[in-house]
């Protein structure tokens, strides 16, 4: 039994997924249909997709999973006690609305979101929980907590950047992991990432400023997603490395998070609640 499978809950819990073609999308429904300790209550995709009202399970290759595919966000909703979503930014915002309306849990992977989502979630989260990280792992999650260790016990003539890889199809940089390591980093040197971030780096850039923390981001292939906090000194050099090969490690972590939710309050939540970190 995996780490983050959970079954003592005595009633299964109804869960929406959204974006259910995506990569994400696909691979939450294929680890919620596979769990009995859960029910796939509604699969939403946007208005005009091929997939709308066929059934997902046959939509994605398998086996008759008995609920269609919609573009009904606020039917589909009204029945959920959770709704995992890995979409868009826009997309995330509109379901957060829809969500706490229906008083259920929200959990929400999706990366890039500036400040005007986050405020528009923050208002959402005033009447349900959101769960919401830039990674669902495990072992990101811990590596947050090594990466603000690391930091704290470093000066800062120890230089930091975050590398990042994903593949050829992420449209945001830097990755929500990035940004969650950076934030780390910060922290350890009791600052926020807002006030050491350097900026993109891109022809005559001057020499690097002293305890600023940078990003760089690499994007080809299928690369599910790799991230190094580089730690620089004169002379020596400290890597904190992680490496994704499978998206299931995300959608475990949203749905151990989706059932985590279930009696909590309204509010703003992350991993490191629900893992307990
Ligand atoms: N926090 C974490 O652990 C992880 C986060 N992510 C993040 O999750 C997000 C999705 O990633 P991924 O699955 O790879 O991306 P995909 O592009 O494969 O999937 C996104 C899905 O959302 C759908 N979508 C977008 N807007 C809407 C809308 N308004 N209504 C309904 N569906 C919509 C897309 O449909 P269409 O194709 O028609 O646009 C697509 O099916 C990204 O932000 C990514 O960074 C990814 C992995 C892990
Ligand atoms: O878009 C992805 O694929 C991923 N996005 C998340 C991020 O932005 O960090 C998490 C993971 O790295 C995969």
């Amino acid at each position: 039994m995996s780490d983050f499978q959970n079954t003592d809950q005595p009633n299964r819990p109804g869960i929406v997924v959204t974006g259910a073609s995506g990569r994400m999308g696909r691979m939450l429904i294929g680890q919620i249909l596979a769990d009995p300790a859960l029910r796939l209550v509604g699969a939403l995709e946007r208005p005009g997709h091929d997939w709308i009202g066929q059934d997902v399970g046959t939509a994605m290759g398998g086996a008759l999973a008995g609920v269609a595919v919609s573009d009904d966000a606020v039917g589909a909703i009204a029945q959920a006690q959770a709704v995992i979503d890995f979409t868009s930014p826009a997309a995330t915002v509109a379901f957060a609305e829809l969500t706490a309306q229906a008083r259920a849990v929200h959990v929400i992977g999706t990366t890039g979101l500036e400040p005007a989502h986050l405020a528009a979630l923050a208002a959402a989260a005033r009447h349900a929980p959101i769960i919401r990280a830039g990674n669902m792992s495990l072992g990101v999650n811990l590596l947050v907590g090594l990466t603000r260790k690391v930091a704290a016990a470093l000066g800062t003539d120890w230089d930091i950047e975050v590398v990042e890889a994903h593949h050829r199809h992420k449209v945001d940089a830097p990755s929500g992991t990035a940004l969650m390591l950076g934030e780390a980093a910060a922290e350890g040197r009791g600052a926020a990432l807002d006030d050491l971030r350097s900026p993109a780096r891109e022809g005559i850039t001057g020499a690097r400023a002293p305890g600023s923390i940078g990003f760089s981001a690499i994007r080809g292939g299928d690369v599910v997603g790799e991230h190094d906090v580089i730690f620089a000194a004169d002379g020596e050099r400290i890597v904190l490395r992680h490496l994704a090969t499978d998206r299931a490690i995300f959608a475990r972590g949203a749905i151990r998070a989706a059932v985590w939710g279930q009696d909590k309050g309204p509010g703003v939540y992350d991993m490191h609640d629900v893992l307990g970190l």
